[in-house]
């Protein structure tokens, strides 16, 4: 960090105005630390670098803490990332450490976006309370934590709370506490955290809030939206994926429903959001990432009150996979053809086009269940790089021209897979999930979910 910075401050509870915070967080006055440099992390650090001049990012993994204190970029598909990464490393503006304690006696910020998973149902904040005892134990009177990975709602009240007075010895009210989600997709990280979409910050007192709202107006240009506290812009970000989650199965369920009503529900869709109270969105072979699915079960396993509602949900999305299968089946059993003695191949392993990213994806759940009933199996993704399924062979988009296929399904509408040679194949059964083809593109028997072509 260079040297020629004034004395380092902490903005909770400053004496100096705002406009000469402001000036000191835009100065490189405020050592920041952003704790977990991912997919999220590193865009996120990036843009502080650029706002604040003074940016430490923190990773367990010595690879990436190495590789971006060298200016180096391991995060990949996002836009800019790289040069600005290079450009923030080369001027002292951001450095990497795996060394959390020691960035957090330096840093007057703390920024935490660091993983939150889900085993067995059940949030896992491990990554969360490591990170946060770390900063605890670095943490100074006048400092501001802000959490900015997607948490249980109450987890900054009920566990960061604590974990960061028991490690510090300090009491909240010394340091300053607040819940600022990150609303950011990947693949377009550096766009949303630098204005896309409006910042909601939730601090445990005003002062938290205020210092909150003085850093994410130097850093976003879209409007700053203060709640009542912490708890409150947790459930901001967790009802955003539960929304996105329950309309999802809703669209899902119809689809399911499209041989019984005898119709192609994706028109009847389209056509019913044309007013503005309906917004029914696409039907799907199922639900990926690691967002929505998991942001349920951040509510259904970590509170006592009934949620029918959001465990249904789960269940018809995490059941879509199967109901594409078996709708593969059976325009496979119409042509006489039996599912057991085919060659399948999956196009699309990511859970949403352009994203190397499999977690909990529909793509690789119709593979695994493909690999148990057909007698061949191959996968096709131009961009995910981890290994297929077992009993599934990874083939090139140039390369399965050459393999006779029976049966194409699609999980992922990859821009890539607009130049699928359809016409190399001689007799194949395709099952478009996405809806990314029509009949005449393809020129082979073609279904689609939801066509209402099927029995049910
Ligand atoms: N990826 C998205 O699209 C997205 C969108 C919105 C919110 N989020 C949320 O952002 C948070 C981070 O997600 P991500 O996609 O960046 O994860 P990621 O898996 O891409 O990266 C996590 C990084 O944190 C590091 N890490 C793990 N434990 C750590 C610790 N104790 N201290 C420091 N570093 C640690 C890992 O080594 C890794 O580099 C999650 O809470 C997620 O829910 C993600
Ligand atoms: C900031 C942030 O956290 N943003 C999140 C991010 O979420 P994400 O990256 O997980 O992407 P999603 O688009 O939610 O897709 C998830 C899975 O659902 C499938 N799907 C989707 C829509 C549909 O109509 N039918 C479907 O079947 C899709 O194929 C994929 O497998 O972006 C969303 C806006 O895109 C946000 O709402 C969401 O908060």
């Amino acid at each position: 960090m260079s040297s020629q910075r004034s004395e380092p401050t902490g903005l909770y509870g400053a004496d100096a105005d705002e406009p000469a915070q402001r000036r000191a967080f835009a100065g490189g006055a405020v050592p920041v630390a952003v704790y977990g440099l991912g997919k999220m992390g590193l865009p996120l650090a990036a843009v502080y670098a650029e706002a604040s001049g003074a940016v430490t990012g923190v990773d367990i993994d010595p690879d990436v803490a190495e590789a971006v204190d060298a200016g180096e970029c391991p995060v990949e598909g996002e836009p800019g990332l790289p040069e600005a990464v290079e450009r923030l490393a080369a001027d002292g503006s951001l450095s990497a450490t795996t060394d959390a304690v020691d960035a957090a006696s330096e840093a007057s910020v703390h920024v935490v976006i660091v993983p939150t998973l889900v085993s067995d149902d059940r949030p896992d904040l491990s990554a969360l309370e490591a990170a946060v005892r770390s900063v605890g134990e670095g943490l100074d009177a006048g400092d501001t934590v802000i959490i900015e990975s997607t948490v249980p709602p109450r987890t900054c009240r009920d566990r960061v709370a604590p974990w960061l007075e028991a490690e510090s010895g300090l009491g909240l009210g010394e340091f300053g506490l607040a819940f600022c989600p990150e609303r950011t997709m990947s693949g377009r990280a550096l766009e949303d955290i630098r204005g896309a979409h409006p910042k909601v910050v939730g601090g445990a007192d005003d002062e938290s809030t205020r210092v909150a709202e003085l850093i994410y107006g130097g850093i976003t240009d879209a409007e700053v939206y203060a709640v009542s506290d912490p708890t409150t812009a947790e459930c901001v970000k967790v009802f955003e994926g539960l929304y996105r989650d329950v309309n999802i199965a809703l669209a899902n369920e119809l689809a399911t429903l499209a041989g019984e009503f005898g119709v192609d529900v994706p028109e009847a869709i389209e056509v019913a959001n044309t007013q503005p109270f309906c917004d029914i969105h696409d039907p799907g072979p199922g639900v990926g990432g690691h967002c929505i699915p998991y942001y349920p079960y951040f509510v259904i396993s970590e509170f006592e009150g009934a949620t029918p509602l959001l465990e249904t949900a789960r269940h018809v999305n995490e059941y879509m996979p199967e109901y594409t299968v078996e709708r593969a089946t059976e325009a496979l059993a119409d042509r006489g053809r039996d599912l057991a003695e085919v060659t399948a191949a999956v196009f699309g392993l990511a859970y949403r086009p352009g994203v190397d990213e499999t977690r909990a994806s529909p793509g690789v759940d119709v593979a695994e269940l493909l690999a148990d009933r057909a007698e061949t199996v191959y996968a096709v993704d131009p961009v995910t790089t981890d290994s297929p399924p077992a009993g599934v062979e990874r083939v090139s988009l140039d390369d399965i021209e050459a393999r006779e296929l029976d049966l194409a399904v699609v999980t992922t509408a990859h821009e890539a897979f607009e130049s699928i040679p359809w016409k190399a194949f001689d007799d194949v059964v395709v099952l478009d999930g996405r809806r990314q083809f029509d009949g005449d593109a393809v020129g082979h028997p073609l279904v689609r979910l939801g066509d209402g072509s099927g029995e049910n």
